[in-house]
Formats: structure tokens, sequence, C-alpha cells
């Protein structure tokens, strides 16, 4: 592809060299570069990508965008922007032919529910036979296909090569998680959504945003650049003030909750230990639902869907189909372990709130006690230690024990993280034991377990391994539960 072309609608000052030249890719890491690539020079977090232009140029770039005055003594071709995050986002949707104008493009951004959202999504598209590409957390899924993502979101470069490869593949309807980082990195930049949903907002990367009021203006950009719908959980305090916000645009606004008036609501709820039964009421009538997973955050997910599948035209029975048929979501209050005495349940929540909810959906079910695993990744800093303190308060006000764990420590001194927990459970009277390492975490919690006693096992959910320093150690839980008990059950068979 010609450069001129490449950078159609870039906003750049050309300080040396040819646009009409051939170039044949983009990176943005100097050790992807290729011979007649163009390499994009950021500014990051660790490292300034400008010091590594030289050595793309000996790869064989032979243009390179960047945003500071750096001299480049080869004869290369060099533009210079404002910001090399966005013009790599411009670039990269120019080189993939701008895929997400050819597809139906559904944004959800918010600090919890994104993915069991684009869950039950999934669903209601698949019951109609249509396929859908998905983006987040889980990865990325074009048909059969699942591919790791590093990030929930990816870098516009990997973003816009996904994208392209669903339009490839035929695929006309995408939906992806849009984390607050992407809006604030531009990932998401030129990137054309037809619908963005927001499903809540409660304090979680701290570290990036400072304040909540930053986080959610991160989390608000989605919702200028989407065309068609914008659909907000009427019951989330900032999922009020973004409405106020959209009221009056042309990109039509549709709410969704319980507590509040909104266009999508839900009545007569039924929670049971294993499912919800409620009735949903739109615009177009209302119908019952069954959702197969306990408590009010997956009715609050499940409206989000199903709010979502009624802008694009689905009919009440096959959203009502397309959520039922969800038998279960990994590592989302999932059962993995039940016999008459215990039941061991694996979930994601690694915020306070998610921790909270977790915790108060399994109360009203437990017979017994609530033995909650758990750790707590956070960045270093007061944003951490302040996670760290909140998360140890919720433990100790919703669970009847606590054993506190390592969760991903990464680099940071696991001894530090598991002292700050317990003193937030001691502040606020929990009885709990600390146990650093998470299997003899997990076996300590199923050995004082008595008679009906749930185990809950927080932090981790459908991750297979364990971050530790920069090792990825294997860590499957439903695994780790179902040796345990086995050896268990051995041992006591003996
Ligand atoms: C804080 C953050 O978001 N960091 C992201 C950022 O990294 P960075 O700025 O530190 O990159 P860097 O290492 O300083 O490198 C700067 C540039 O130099 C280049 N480089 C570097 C070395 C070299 O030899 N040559 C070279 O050219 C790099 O490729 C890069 O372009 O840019 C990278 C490339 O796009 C991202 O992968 C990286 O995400 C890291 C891995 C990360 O952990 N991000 C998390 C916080 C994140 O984004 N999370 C959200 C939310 C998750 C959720 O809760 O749902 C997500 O979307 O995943
Ligand atoms: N609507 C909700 N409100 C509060 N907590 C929720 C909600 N939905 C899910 N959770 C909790 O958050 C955890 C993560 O859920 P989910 O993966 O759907 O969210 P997410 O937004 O994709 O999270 P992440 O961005 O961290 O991947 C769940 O395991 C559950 O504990």
């Amino acid at each position: 592809m010609l450069l001129n072309a490449v950078v159609k609608n870039l906003s750049y000052e050309l300080v040396k060299g040819d646009l009409h030249i051939e170039v044949s890719s983009i990176a943005c890491d100097s050790r992807e570069a290729v011979p007649h690539g163009v390499f994009v020079a950021i500014s990051g977090f660790t490292v300034d990508g400008h010091c590594f232009i030289d050595k793309a140029i000996a790869l064989g770039a032979a243009a390179v965008i960047v945003e500071k005055d750096v001299p480049v003594e080869a004869d290369v071709t060099v533009l210079k922007v404002a910001d090399t995050r966005e013009a790599l986002a411009c670039i990269a949707a120019n080189f993939y032919h701008r895929p997400t104008e050819q597809m139906n493009l559904i944004g959800i951004t918010g600090t919890n529910g994104k993915t069991s959202t684009t869950y039950f999504l999934k669903s209601i598209f698949e019951q109609t036979g249509t396929t859908i590409g998905i983006i987040g957390t889980i990865g990325t899924v074009i048909g059969d296909k699942v591919f790791k993502n590093k990030n929930t979101t990816p870098e516009s470069l990997q973003l816009q090569h996904i994208f392209s490869e669903m339009t490839k593949s035929h695929m006309k309807h995408c939906v992806m998680e849009v984390s607050s980082h992407a809006l604030n990195l531009n990932r998401v930049a030129h990137s054309s959504f037809n619908t963005g949903l927001f499903t809540n907002l409660t304090p979680d990367h701290l570290e990036l945003h400072n304040t909540m009021t930053e986080y959610f203006e991160a989390k608000a950009k989605l919702f200028d650049m989407t065309t068609d719908y914008n659909i907000v959980n009427a019951d989330d305090e900032y999922g009020r003030i973004l409405i106020d916000r959209l009221r009056g645009r042309e990109t039509k606004l549709l709410t969704y909750g319980i507590e509040e008036a909104a266009d999508i609501y839900a009545t007569d709820i039924d929670y049971f230990a294993d499912h919800t039964l409620y009735t949903v009421h739109t615009p177009r009538g209302s119908t019952m639902i069954k959702v197969n997973l306990p408590g009010a955050i997956y009715v609050y997910n499940s409206l989000a869907a199903i709010a979502t599948a009624y802008c694009n035209q689905f009919s009440l029975q096959q959203i009502a189909d397309g959520i039922e048929a969800v038998e279960s979501i990994k590592g989302r209050l999932e059962v993995v372990y039940q016999d008459e005495d215990t039941k061991i349940i694996v979930d994601f929540a690694h915020t306070e709130d998610s921790l909270e909810k977790a915790l108060t959906t399994i109360r009203p079910f437990a017979k017994g006690r609530i033995i909650l695993v758990f750790g707590v990744y956070a960045a270093d800093g007061e944003s951490g230690r302040e996670k760290r303190r909140a998360m140890a308060q919720v433990a100790a006000t919703y669970a009847d024990f606590a054993v506190v764990t390592s969760d991903n420590p990464k680099e940071q001194d696991n001894n530090m993280i598991i002292r700050e927990i317990v003193e937030g459970i001691e502040a606020h009277n929990g009885a709990y034991e600390a146990i650093v390492d998470r299997r003899d975490a997990i076996a300590f919690a199923i050995a004082i377990s008595r008679k009906d006693d749930v185990i809950l096992i927080a932090g981790k959910g459908h991750e297979t391994s364990q971050m530790i320093g920069k090792t990825e150690i294997p860590f499957n839980e439903a695994e780790i539960v179902r040796e345990i008990k086995g050896d268990k059950d051995k041992r006591a068979l003996r």
C-alpha cells in the first residue's frame, strides 16, 4: 500500500522524505519491524519507543512516525504527529481498509459485567444462527477459533488486524469489551461503534485514572464514538450521570434497570441458588426470562444483553431462548465441586464491589458458613493500599472466615500484600488465616470446612495460571479443587 494512503486523514508534519513509497506493514515495536515497514514510536509507561527508531530502521523500516523532535539520520520518511498512539490507530484502520465500517460493532464498557454480558449476547445471536466475533478478557473469538489477547482491549494495530480477520471470515457483527485504559490510550480510536453499552462504575484501576471522575470520563469517551445506540444502566450512580449527558443526542439512548425507571426493566424477580427467573419489559412487550446464574448481578448483565439484542431487532422469544441457553459462564460463580456436604465456587471477583456482590449473592443460599479464599492484585502505591483495605473490609463483613492468600502478585512483595489485607481484616474484627501459597490456602479452606459450608475462591475465575514475579505458573482452580477433594476423599476411605 502507498504510504500516502496509509496516512489518509492523519494530521502530520512531513519532517523529511517521500510519501509516494510502497509500505508493507506497520509496527509499534522495533523488534517487529520489517523491510519497507512503517515504525510508530510510542512514548510508553516503561520505555520510550523513540529510543528504538534506529533499531527499527536497521531491520528495514522505510518510514517513521514520531511525536517528539528526534534526529533521524537514515534516508527514511519521517512524519511528526501530536499523538503517536492516535496516529497508530488511524494508520492501522487505513492499512486494514477501515474494517469496522463494514460491520456492526458493539462496545461494552464498565467496571464489572462486561464479559458475562458478552456471553449472553453471543448466545442470543447464535440462537438465530447469526455469528458474532468477540474481543475481550476471554480472548478473541472468530468462529470456532480462540486467540489469547495480551490485553482485554488490544492495542489499535492488533485490534484493526482482528477486525480485518473478522470481515475476511464474513463476520458482520462483533462485540468487544472496551477498557478505560483502551479509551485513554486511543486503542479504539478510528473504530466505528454502532452501539455502546455502559454496565456500571465502581473503584478499580485508580492507579491509572487517579480519581473516580477521571475513571468515569475515560469510560464516557466510548459514547462519543457511537452512531446508533447508547445503552446505559439506570440503576448505577455513574450511569445516571451518563444518561443525563447523552439525552437529546442523535445516537438513540436506551436505559435498563431494576430499581429506577428504565426503557427495559425487570419485575417479579425470583432468586434461586443456581438460577433466577424474572419478567423483562420492553417497549415491544414483555416475556419471562430464565438466567442460569444466581443473583442480581446476572439480572443486570442479562438485561444489558437483552437491551443490546433488542436494539439489534431480535424478537423477545429469541432473546429469552438465548439467555436461557447459557448454562454457566467459566469462572463466574461457577460451582466447581459439590457433594451433599460442601459446595465450592470459583468467581472472578477482584474488586471490592464484585467481591461484595459475590458474597451477598451466595449468602441467602448458604446453610452453613461462607469460607472465602482470596488475595488482592493491585498496583503499587496508595491506590493499591486502598484497594487491599477495601477488599479486606468486604471479606471481614460478608464472609464468616477468610483465608488470605496470593492472587497474581507479579513483581510485588507478596508478604507485604498479605500483611496489608490481614491488617484490614483485623481492623474489622474478621476471622482469618493467612497462607501465602494459593493451592495450600484452598486445601486449608477445604480441610476446615464443615457440613453445609460454602467455599468461595475469588479473584482468578477463568484464569488458568498465576503470575509470580515474571513467571507464569499453571493454576487451574477447578482442577486443583478436584485434586484436593479427591485426595481428601481417598484419605477418608482408608
Ligand atoms: C499501562 C498500560 O496500559 N500499558 C500498556 C502500554 O505499555 P507501555 O506504555 O508500558 O509500553 P512500553 O513497554 O513502555 O513500550 C513503549 C513502546 O516502545 C516499544 N518498544 C519497546 C521495547 C523495544 O525494544 N522496542 C520498542 O519498540 C513498545 O512496543 C511500545 O510501543 O502499551 C502496551 C502496548 O500497547 C500495552 O501492552 C501495555 O499494557 C500492559 C501490558 C497492561 O498491563 N495494561 C493493563 C493495565 C491494561 O491495559 N488493562 C486493561 C483493562 C483490563 C480490565 O480490567 O478489564 C486492558 O484493556 O487490558
Ligand atoms: N453487574 C455486575 N456488578 C457487579 N459485579 C459484577 C457484575 N457482573 C459480574 N460481576 C463480578 O465481577 C466479576 C467479573 O465479571 P465479568 O468478567 O463479567 O466482568 P468484566 O467487566 O469483564 O471484568 P474485567 O474487566 O475485570 O475482565 C464476576 O466474577 C463477578 O464477581
